[in-house]
């Protein structure tokens, strides 16, 4: 997952390959709460991993149900059953709307003291029809804050007063599904010795969400009669049963971006997603059919679809969203690349999620230059068909991961901008690894893969920079230096000298060299050879191979490889002049000799390893000597590299200036 500050997203031009999507939210935490209502243990198969299921498992191991994780995927839940919950209990729910509106509705049934809160966010999103549908009912459930909003609190330590269920229990339909879905899931509780009936009050909007509702009750033995939309009965004597183990649908609205990839770049075989299919019981599946009448060739079966772009440009849409809510704001970035405007309509529901999504989608829509239209209840958006229509933009995300994920499809812009996406770590809501999952199967215009030189004399600090730059920006890191000093390593354990008469041989070293990077870790095949290679004789010995042209040459196709989407930041000797020569920033960095003396000592002194400064001082000056005169890839700036002396500074100060040379270069218009 990405946690940096923004993550720039470099022009996208291709996609194809294969993307296997997590659990859905919605499925995920009413299958939780479920088990957790039911008496045995149920395990639970390919559970959504998201910040939004995180808060739900912690509340249900608060009231006393027992959480094991079994792996990354699978959960396994042993329920309350006919015990009351461990009270009293303060529960956090973070932003889930899925987590408090069923746990608030569950926990008024039963026995105990709770609080419920949330971030600020939720405690801006409206709860008040459901706590008015329990305040029906009799259950003692207040406002800690502001009337109609969460924090709750629940105070029935005494007992569960007595339910008035003798007339139906009315819920408003017309806010969110949530509410009905909330007293569906919670209602069998109390619907022991006789029928409980809910009514609807106003037009059910989102009806798929509760499909799924009924579907997983059915799962955990709870069968509810439904006339129309406007009417449920919960039957007298049913009982929450686990199924014992259950498998988690990939997530439908996830799918959408992948659907819309297929739809705007998907060449050859196009995207294949795998974890849902045609068959979906989420209603979000029917984006398919929004997709296709946009242009995008799907094909599916029961647990996969297949994307490929159709009509170029796609065609504009007037729809009804009402069905799809949450995917239907991926249609609205798609609607940027279609034939004419598209009306996106009956999605006032948008206004009270994790933001106010209208207002959010025409802002952010227009920061890449499209004229919106935004309604108490729809969206009009025009298409933005030349590349001078586009503007680069810095999207806000409003802690929203619907949000960050959508407007990632604006980096297949015609202008070939980047688009910067803001607190990319929003995702983890319901997609921690969307933009690993995203670079897996997109591909970057040709060279527009941004990569950073950062080369320079030996303990310069480049390498302590460029990792550090890599950091902030989410960018793969290169220690090319490491590639040669393994080969060096590789080629004394086969007793080979680092001489001229050895070239051949190291070289054919270099070229099947298995070497892996893994975070902090350098492995060469199985052994971590972290330590041995940064020993000073190690880097000697790299020195004088890196003076052998048939190395380098050996070499060239690893280090290409790591430039990869996001971006790269690359460090060593030829970085700027060779490898990467068309790299839009490079930096030559120095320090004195004596400083740089001073802080090798410094660093192998850390690691407890003896070492004179004046010995270590002539040692880089020869190795310097070296690297500058070898006739082929010398240490030297590349002509439009930025010198960077750094004796002076401190290492923040160092990255914090390669970070400004870098802001310069990007189109993003100055902040404020
Ligand atoms: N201003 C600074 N910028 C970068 N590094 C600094 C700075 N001040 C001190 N250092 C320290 O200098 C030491 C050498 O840095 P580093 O190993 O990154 O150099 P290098 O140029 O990559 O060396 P080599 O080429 O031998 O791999 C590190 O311990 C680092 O923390
Ligand atoms: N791009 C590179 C990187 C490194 N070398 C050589 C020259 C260095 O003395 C040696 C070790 O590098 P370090 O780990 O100290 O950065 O490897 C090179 O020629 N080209």
């Amino acid at each position: 997952m990405y946690t940096t500050d923004f993550l720039d997203l470099p022009a996208l031009r291709l996609a194809g390959g294969s993307v296997r999507l997590p659990g859905s939210k919605s499925i995920s935490n009413r299958v939780l709460l479920l088990a957790a209502l039911s008496e045995g243990t149920t395990e639970v198969h390919d559970l959504l991993a998201s910040d939004d299921t995180a808060v739900m498992l912690d509340a249900l191991a608060a009231i006393g149900c027992t959480v094991e994780h079994v792996d990354a995927r699978t959960v396994r839940i042993t329920g309350l059953g006919a015990r009351a919950p461990r009270s009293p209990a303060k529960l956090f729910l973070g932003n889930a709307g899925t987590a408090m509106r069923p746990l608030t509705a569950a926990l008024a049934l039963m026995l105990g003291d709770f609080t419920l809160s949330g971030v600020p966010r939720m405690h801006e999103r409206p709860i008040g029809d459901l706590v008015d549908a329990l305040r029906q009912l009799g259950c003692a459930i207040d406002y800690l804050g502001q009337p109609g909003y969460p924090p709750l609190s629940i105070a029935q330590g005494g007992g569960v007063p007595p339910l008035q269920l003798a007339a139906p229990i009315q819920v408003r339909g017309d806010v969110s599904s949530q509410f009905l879905t909330a007293l569906l899931m919670a209602l069998p509780l109390a619907a022991r010795e006789q029928d409980v009936v809910i009514e609807v009050v106003g037009e059910l909007i989102s009806k798929p969400y509760i499909e799924i509702t009924l579907a997983l009750l059915a799962r955990f033995g709870i069968a509810v009669q439904r006339q129309g939309w406007q009417r449920f009965t919960i039957a007298a004597g049913s009982r929450y049963r686990s199924p014992g183990s259950i498998h988690v649908e990939a997530d439908a609205s996830s799918a959408s971006y992948f659907i819309a990839l297929g739809a705007l770049a998907g060449s050859g075989d196009g995207v294949r997603i795998e974890g849902v299919g045609l068959d979906s019981i989420q209603g979000d599946i029917r984006f398919v059919d929004a997709a296709r009448a946009m242009g995008a060739q799907v094909d599916g079966g029961d647990n996969w679809l297949q994307v490929r772009r159709g009509s170029w440009p796609l065609k504009a849409i007037a729809l009804d969203c009402n069905h799809i809510p949450d995917a239907a704001m991926t249609l609205a970035v798609m609607a940027l690349y279609a034939d004419g405007p598209s009306l996106l309509t009956n999605i006032a529901s948008w206004r009270v999620k994790e933001t106010d999504r209208l207002a959010a989608m025409a802002c952010e829509l227009r920061k890449l230059g499209a004229t919106v239209e935004e309604g108490a209840d729809f969206l009009r958006v025009d298409p933005l068909p030349a590349a001078a229509d586009w503007r680069a933009a810095r999207i806000h995300t409003y802690d929203d991961h619907r949000i960050a994920m959508c407007f990632s499809l604006a980096a297949f812009n015609p202008a070939r901008l980047p688009v910067r996406i803001e607190d990319p770590r929003c995702v983890a809501k319901t997609f921690p690894d969307y933009f690993e999952a995203l670079f897996s199967v997109a591909q970057a215009q040709s060279g527009a893969v941004p990569v950073i030189c950062i080369d320079g004399p030996t303990a310069s600090g480049k390498g302590t920079v460029a990792s550090l730059v890599a950091q902030r920006l989410g960018y793969a890191f290169l220690d090319s230096g490491a590639l040669y000093r393994a080969t060096a390593l590789a080629a004394a354990r086969a007793g080979l000298v680092m001489e001229p008469g050895n070239e051949a041989a190291i070289a054919v070293i270099a070229r099947q060299l298995p070497i892996r990077f893994d975070g902090e870790r350098i492995w060469l095949a199985d052994e971590d050879v972290s330590e041995a290679l940064r020993l000073e004789a190690t880097g000697a010995d790299a020195s004088r191979i890196s003076a052998m042209a048939t190395v380098r040459t050996a070499l060239l196709d690893l280090q290409h490889g790591f430039a990869r989407l996001p971006g790269l930041v690359a460090d060593g000797r030829d970085m700027g002049t060779v490898i990467f020569p068309t790299a839009p920033l490079k930096v030559f960095m120095t320090a004195s000799a004596a400083c740089r003396a001073e802080r090798r000592h410094k660093q192998l002194i850390s690691k407890g390893i003896d070492a004179k400064i004046d010995s270590l001082r002539a040692d880089l000056e020869a190795r310097d000597a070296r690297d500058q005169s070898r006739a082929v890839a010398p240490l030297k700036p590349a002509q439009d590299a930025l010198l960077l002396d750094n004796s002076t500074l401190t290492i923040e100060e160092t990255v914090a200036q390669v970070l400004a040379w870098w802001q310069e270069r990007q189109p993003f218009a100055p902040v404020g």
